[in-house]
């Protein structure tokens, strides 16, 4: 049988997602926490297993390199690639929001600077609402932005709130929920359709006993 190959950042997605893929009778053993390995096999499922930084997984799906990805909607809401999206596997919860000092206003009539790891997707939030903004890209450590005076607001992840409140921050707006997803190469889907509907199956079946 054809492996089908499946990628995904290592940390935070992959410990989530491997849980999830043992219940769905998935299981890679040659992983473990402090391996440096980039590629592991489930030989009995014919799955291969690729880990790639989290931004590059929609990347290898669209081009094919990988069959399936996981990854959350605040990668896939920045940058949108064609390929479909074909479930929400729950897990990696967290809001995209905007925040900022306890009552900072934002209202149409400003002029926002804006940091974020999502300038597309923030950029799209703010120009819906009819807020012209400058938009400035920074990979990490957001919440510092405001601190230091080069931002009035950031956009980013919040999951437990407690980055923003040791750093005296407060969600000013909620944008959306987020959660990871499975999209699936699109040329893949057409060839692959049994093999990759039933791995998506053996996901659902596997979400009902995880939730
Ligand atoms: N508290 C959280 N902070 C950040 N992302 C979270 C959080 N909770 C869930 N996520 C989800 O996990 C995904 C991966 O986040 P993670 O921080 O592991 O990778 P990354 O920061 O994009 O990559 P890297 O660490 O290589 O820069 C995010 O894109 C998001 O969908
Ligand atoms: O609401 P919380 O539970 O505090 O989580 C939110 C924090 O987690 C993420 O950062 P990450 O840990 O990925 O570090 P980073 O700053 O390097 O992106 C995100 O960018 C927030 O800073």
């Amino acid at each position: 049988m054809d492996y089908i190959t499946v990628a995904m950042a290592k940390g935070r997605t992959a410990d989530r997602a491997l849980v999830l893929l043992e219940k769905a009778g998935i299981h890679f053993s040659e992983f473990h926490d402090e391996s440096r390995k980039l590629v592991v096999f489930d030989d009995e499922n014919s799955i291969k297993l690729i880990f790639v930084k989290a931004v590059d997984v929609p990347t290898y799906v669209e081009k094919g390199a990988a069959d399936i990805g996981i990854i959350g909607k605040d990668t896939i809401l920045e940058d949108p690639r064609d390929v479909y999206e074909l479930l929400d596997l729950g897990i990696g919860k967290c809001k995209l929001a905007v925040a900022g000092f306890p009552g900072t206003q934002i209202t149409g009539s400003q002029f926002l600077t804006v940091a974020s790891k999502y300038p597309n997707a923030a950029k799209d939030y703010f120009d819906k609402k009819g807020i012209r903004t400058e938009l400035i890209k920074l990979n990490g450590s957001i919440e510092l932005a405001p601190l230091i005076g080069m931002s009035d607001v950031i956009v980013d992840i919040v999951e437990t709130g407690s980055t923003l409140k040791e750093n005296g921050l407060v969600v000013l707006e909620t944008i959306r929920d987020i959660s990871a997803r499975l999209i699936v190469n699109k040329a893949s889907y057409a060839t692959k359709t049994a093999r990759i509907q039933q791995f998506i199956a053996d996901l659902k079946v596997a979400l009902e006993v995880h939730s």
